[in-house]
C-alpha cells in the first residue's frame, strides 16, 4: 500500500510543479506580448495615461500643415537633427546661448515652436504626461503620412533631456558635403541595413536645400565643360535666385511637398541635389537600391518604415533616465 501512496504523491507533485511552471511561463508570455515593460519604449505607453495623445497631435498639426505645406519637410529634418544628437530627447528644442541651435549644422532648422504649440494642447488634456520628444516623433510621423507617405506606427515612452550642447551637434550632425561611406557609417551605427540607410535618405523627397549647401555641385567652373546640364541649371538658378548670402533655395526633388519616390527617380537620372543624393546613384553599394526604389515606391515605403523605427528608437532616454518637460524650449 505504502509504495502506491508514495507513487501517487510523486505524480501529484509532478502535476502541481507542471501547473506552476505553465502559469509562470504564461505570465511571462502575456507580459512580453503587451510590451508594457517599464523603462522601455512601447506602442501602448500612453494607453491609460493619455489615450487621446495621437489624435490631439494630428488635430493640432493638420491646420498647420495645410496652411504651410513646407512645414512637413521642416518637421522631418527637425526630428533627424534631434535624434542624431544624444538620441531623440528634444535636446534640439532647448533654448540657450550654447544650445544645439547655435551649431552651424542646424542652419535653416525651422518649426521648433510647432512642437511647443502641440505640447500645450496635449498638456491641456493630460498635464505633465507626454514628453516633447514623443510629440516630435508623432509630429514627424504625421507629416510623412499627410504628405502621402507611409502611415507608420511608432513606439512611445521617450523622456526629454536636460542638456543641449552645440559642440556635440557640431560633431554628430553630417556636413552638407557628406559622402556615401560616412552616411552608411552613421546609419549602420544606428542598426540600419544599407537598404534602410538609403531609404531614410529618401526623406529628401520633401523640402529644399539652400544654395550655400550645394555650392560644390557647381563651383568647378562657371560655364565649364565638366559640368552636367543639371549642374549648369543649379548654377544659374542659384546665381539668379539667390542674394550674395546664398539665401536662395532649390527643391530636393521635383515634388517637394509630396512624400513619394520621385527623389530616387531624380537621383537615378543624374538630378540628385546634394552631394549625398547625387553620389548614392553612382556608388556601387547604393546605386542598385536607388534604382529599386525608383522603380517601386512600395519597397521604398517598406524600408523607410523600418528605418524610421530604428532612427527614433536608438539611444533614447526611458523610465527614470530623463524628464517630461513642462515647456519644450526650457528645462523644468
Ligand atoms: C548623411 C545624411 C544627410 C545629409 C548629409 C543631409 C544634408 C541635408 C542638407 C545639407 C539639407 C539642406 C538644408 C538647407 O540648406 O536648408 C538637408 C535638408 C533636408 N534633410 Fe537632410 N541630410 C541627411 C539625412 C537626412 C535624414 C536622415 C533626414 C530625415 C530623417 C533628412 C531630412 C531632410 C529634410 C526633410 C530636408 C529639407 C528641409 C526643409 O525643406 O526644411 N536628412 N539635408
Ligand atoms: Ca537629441
Ligand atoms: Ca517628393
Amino acid at each position: 500500500m505504502e509504495p502506491v501512496i508514495l507513487a501517487c504523491t510523486r505524480i501529484w507533485l509532478i502535476i502541481i510543479s507542471c501547473l506552476v511552471i505553465i502559469s509562470i511561463v504564461g505570465d511571462v508570455g502575456v507580459m512580453s506580448s503587451s510590451s508594457t515593460v517599464a523603462g522601455l519604449l512601447s506602442y501602448q505607453y500612453y494607453e491609460t495615461s493619455c489615450p487621446q495623445v495621437e489624435s490631439i497631435v494630428t488635430d493640432k498639426l493638420t491646420p498647420i500643415l495645410l496652411s504651410d505645406p513646407a512645414s512637413s519637410a521642416a518637421l522631418l529634418r527637425l526630428l533627424f537633427h534631434d535624434c542624431q544628437v544624444q538620441g531623440c530627447d528634444a535636446s534640439l528644442l532647448l533654448d540657450s546661448d550654447t544650445s544645439e541651435m547655435s551649431s552651424s549644422k542646424n542652419f535653416a532648422i525651422r518649426n521648433r515652436e510647432t512642437i511647443g504649440i502641440i505640447k500645450t494642447a496635449v498638456d491641456s488634456v493630460c498635464p505633465g504626461t507626454v514628453s516633447c520628444s514623443d510629440i516630435l516623433v508623432l509630429a514627424a510621423r504625421d507629416a510623412v503620412a499627410m504628405s502621402g507617405g507611409p502611415k507608420m506606427k511608432v513606439l512611445l515612452g521617450r523622456k526629454d533631456s536636460n542638456t543641449s550642447n552645440h559642440t556635440l551637434a557640431d560633431a554628430s550632425l553630417p556636413a552638407a558635403n557628406t559622402g556615401v561611406g560616412e552616411m552608411l557609417s552613421i546609419f549602420t551605427k544606428r542598426g540600419m541595413t544599407v537598404e534602410e540607410s538609403v531609404a531614410i535618405l529618401g526623406s529628401h523627397t520633401l523640402g529644399v536645400s539652400h544654395c550655400v549647401n550645394i555650392m560644390d555641385r557647381f563651383s568647378r567652373q562657371i560655364i565649364g565643360a565638366n559640368r552636367t546640364p543639371f549642374e549648369t541649371l543649379l548654377a544659374l538658378r542659384c546665381a539668379f535666385g539667390a542674394s550674395i548670402s546664398n539665401s536662395g533655395t532649390v527643391g530636393n526633388d521635383v515634388t517637394i511637398t509630396k512624400f513619394d519616390n520621385q527623389y530616387y527617380k531624380d537621383t537615378s537620372r543624374g538630378r540628385g541635389l546634394l552631394k549625398i543624393d547625387s553620389d548614392m546613384s553612382t556608388d556601387p553599394r547604393t546605386a542598385p537600391i536607388v534604382e529599386r526604389f525608383a522603380q517601386n515606391q512600395n519597397e521604398f515605403f517598406k524600408e523607410f518604415t523600418a528605418a524610421f523605427l530604428k532612427l527614433t528608437s536608438a539611444n533614447v532616454l526611458t523610465g527614470h533616465q530623463g524628464v517630461v518637460r513642462t515647456k519644450c524650449n526650457a528645462v523644468n
